[in-house]
C-alpha cells in the first residue's frame, strides 16, 4: 500500500500505538526492564515520504527542529539495514509528524518501522518479518511491535509478542504538553518492578494499570491534571513512558464530543484502533 504525492515520491504510513496496559515485572542484568503489556495500533499516525535515489546517499529533507537529520530515527534505520544487508542503494526521506513527540505514542519508533518495511521492499532484501524485527529491536525497544504490525500482548523489553484480540473502538487521547525522559521513568527509584505475572486470556482479566504512571506524575504533576480532566468522561491512564493519557468512549461520536469539550489550553486526538498496519506485508513471514 502507497499513497502517490508525486512521480518519484511515494507516501507510507506510520501509525502510533497505546498500551492499553503496561506492568513492570522484573529488571534485566543490563539494567534494561522487563514488561508485559498490550500494544494497540491507533489511526493517528505520522507519513514517510521516500524516494530512491540513483546514489547509496540517505539524505532526510526535513530534519524536525530538535532532531539533527543522523540521529534522526529514519535515518538510524535506513542506515542500519544499509549496513546489514550491504545494499549499495540509497534514499530520500521527508516525515510529516502528526504523532506528538515523547508522548509515548511511540511515534519515532513507528518511523523507525516503516522505513525497515518499505527499504525492504523498494531495495528488494526480501528480510522476513523476523530479521526485520531483530534489526529493529538495536533502534529501540518499540521498534519490532510496529514492524509486527498487529495488535499484541508484549514481553520482555518489548521483543516478544503474541497476537491478540483487542475491541474495534474509539479512544480519546490527550498531549500534557511536558517532555518525558523514558530513560528519567525507568531509572526513578519510586519505580516499581516487581508486579506478579499474568497469564494473557483476554483483557477483561487484566489489572489495566501503566506501572510507569504515578512515577511520570511525580516528576511532572501536569500530567495529573490532564488525567483529571479526562477522568471526568471515564476511567484514563497513560500510554508507555507518557505524557500522553487516553480513555476509551463507546463511539467515535462520543470521542468527538469529549474533543469538542476540550479546553483552549489543551491538546487532544480522537482516534479509532486499528486492526492491522497497512505496510504488515511488505515482510514475509518465511
Ligand atoms: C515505555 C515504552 C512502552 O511502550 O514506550 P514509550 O513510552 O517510549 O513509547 C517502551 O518500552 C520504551 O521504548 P523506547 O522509547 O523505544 O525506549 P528505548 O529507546 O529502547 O529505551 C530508552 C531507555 O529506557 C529504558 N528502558 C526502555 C525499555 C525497557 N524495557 N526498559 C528500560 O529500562 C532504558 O534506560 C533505555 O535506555
Ligand atoms: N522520527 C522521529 N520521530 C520522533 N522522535 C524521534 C524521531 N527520531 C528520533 N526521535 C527522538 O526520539 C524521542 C522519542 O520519540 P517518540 O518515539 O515520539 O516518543 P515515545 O518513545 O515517548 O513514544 C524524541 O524525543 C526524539 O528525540
Amino acid at each position: 500500500m502507497s499513497i502517490s504525492v508525486s512521480e518519484d515520491w511515494q507516501a507510507y504510513p506510520a501509525p502510533a500505538k497505546l498500551n492499553l496496559f503496561l506492568h513492570v515485572v522484573g529488571r534485566r542484568e543490563d539494567g534494561y526492564h522487563l514488561l508485559q503489556s498490550v500494544f494497540q495500533l491507533i489511526d493517528l499516525a505520522d507519513t514517510i515520504h521516500m524516494r530512491l535515489r540513483p546514489d547509496d546517499q540517505i539524505v532526510h529533507h526535513n530534519p524536525l527542529p530538535d532532531v539533527p537529520a543522523e540521529t534522526d530515527l529514519t535515518v538510524r534505520a535506513a542506515r542500519l539495514l544499509q549496513t546489514f544487508s550491504g545494499v549499495q542503494k540509497g534514499v530520500d526521506l521527508r516525515v510529516d509528524k502528526r504523532i506528538p513527540m515523547g508522548g509515548g505514542l511511540g511515534g519515532g519508533s513507528s518511523d523507525a518501522a516503516t522505513v525497515l518495511l518499505v527499504l525492504n521492499r523498494l531495495w528488494g532484501l526480501n528480510l522476513s518479518r523476523k530479521v526485520l524485527m531483530e534489526l529493529g529491536l538495536k533502534l529501540g525497544a518499540d521498534v519490532p511491535f510496529f514492524i509486527f504490525g498487529r495488535n499484541a500482548f508484549v514481553e520482555g523489553v518489548g521483543e516478544q509478542m503474541k497476537e491478540i484480540e483487542t475491541p474495534d473502538c474509539a479512544y480519546v487521547v490527550l498531549h500534557p504538553p511536558v517532555h518525558v525522559s523514558t530513560p528519567a521513568i525507568f531509572k526513578d527509584e519510586r519505580l516499581t518492578r516487581n508486579t506478579p505475572l499474568v497469564k494473557m486470556r483476554g483483557l477483561n482479566d487484566i489489572d489495566c494499570r501503566n506501572d510507569l504512571q504515578a512515577v511520570a506524575l511525580g516528576q511532572h504533576p501536569l500530567i495529573a491534571e490532564y488525567l483529571a480532566w479526562l477522568s471526568q468522561f471515564g476511567t484514563a491512564r497513560m500510554t508507555g513512558s507518557g505524557s500522553c493519557v487516553f480513555t476509551r468512549c463507546a463511539s467515535q461520536g462520543d470521542a468527538d464530543r469529549v474533543i469538542s469539550r476540550l479546553p483552549d489550553d489543551m491538546t487532544g486526538y480522537s482516534v479509532r484502533s486499528v486492526k492491522q498496519h497497512q505496510l504488515r506485508e511488505f515482510a514475509s513471514d518465511c
